[in-house]
């Protein structure tokens, strides 16, 4: 584990990529080693818990889009509790797994895919089914209920766009248009817009985003949820096969 800590990673990266430009055989910035980040009621991914006591305030914005996504599907009333952003850089996976909670599975599971294309492996209710594969494009929503929201499913590989052609257009210049209070988009300023431009050419970043409790449900007095994500590993090319997460900071290893 990095000695790093994961505190102001945006703002400990940016004055490194302006000025070097991120030249390969630099050290990487900790933008660049991050891999996940919890939101809402924060995933333990040692005990596989979600907990009461470890929480902070879900993001209002992407509070707010999922809401309007899942009632668009169907799901009125979705209260966005927990989140988990991936980012994955060209020679990252997600290992098979599903996610499971023992609270609630009534509500769908939401998921956002930004910037490089993603291989996505649906398979079935056992690990060893079958897999359907399907590519998870920028813009992408894919939402997982009923049946679907407990199948085993793994991103294998990143398909990295050729080089010239590597952001979609709506991801390749900044909104100058002014935001309105109630936007979910805001404005960004043009220069971390520049660094936000450069990380997509070659990640993508997938926020996947639940619903922890059922209306009216309360974590069981035992505490801890005990939900579990069976066997999520994310691996490296050159880092061993199912290696699974640790807690945060949600950096890999550098190999
Ligand atoms: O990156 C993806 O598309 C899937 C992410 C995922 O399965 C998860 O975070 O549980
Ligand atoms: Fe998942």
């Amino acid at each position: 584990m990095s000695s790093e800590e994961p505190e102001n990673i945006w703002k400990k990266s940016i004055d490194v990529i302006r000025r070097k430009g991120c030249g390969k055989g630099e050290p990487k910035t900790l933008l660049e080693k991050l891999r996940w980040v919890t939101l809402g009621y924060h995933y333990d991914w040692n005990s596989k818990t979600y907990s009461p006591d470890h929480f902070t305030p879900f993001p209002e914005e992407l509070h707010s889009l999922s809401h309007k996504v899942a009632a668009a599907c169907g799901f009125p009333g979705f209260n966005a509790e927990a989140g988990i952003l991936n980012y994955y850089r060209s020679d990252s996976s997600l290992g098979i797994h599903i996610d499971e909670s023992k609270l609630d599975h009534t509500r769908p599971l939401l998921s956002f895919s930004f910037g490089q294309t993603a291989v996505f492996l649906l398979c079935g209710t056992k690990r060893e089914d079958r897999p359907t594969a399907m590519f998870m494009n920028s813009g992408d929503i894919m939402v997982m209920s009923g049946p679907s929201r407990l199948l085993y499913h793994a991103v294998p590989c990143i398909i990295s766009a050729p080089a010239g052609n590597m952001l979609p257009p709506c991801l390749g210049q900044r909104l100058e248009t002014e935001a309105q209070d109630d936007d979910i988009i805001q404005s960004v300023s043009e220069e971390d817009w520049d660094v936000c431009s450069w990380y997509m050419q070659t990640s993508r970043v997938n926020v996947t985003v639940r619903q922890v409790l059922a209306s009216g449900q309360t974590f069981p007095s035992s505490q801890a949820s005990h939900l579990s994500t069976d066997s999520c590993e994310k691996s490296e090319k050159g880092t061993p096969k199912n290696k699974k997460r640790k807690s945060k900071p949600g950096y890999e290893l550098d190999t």
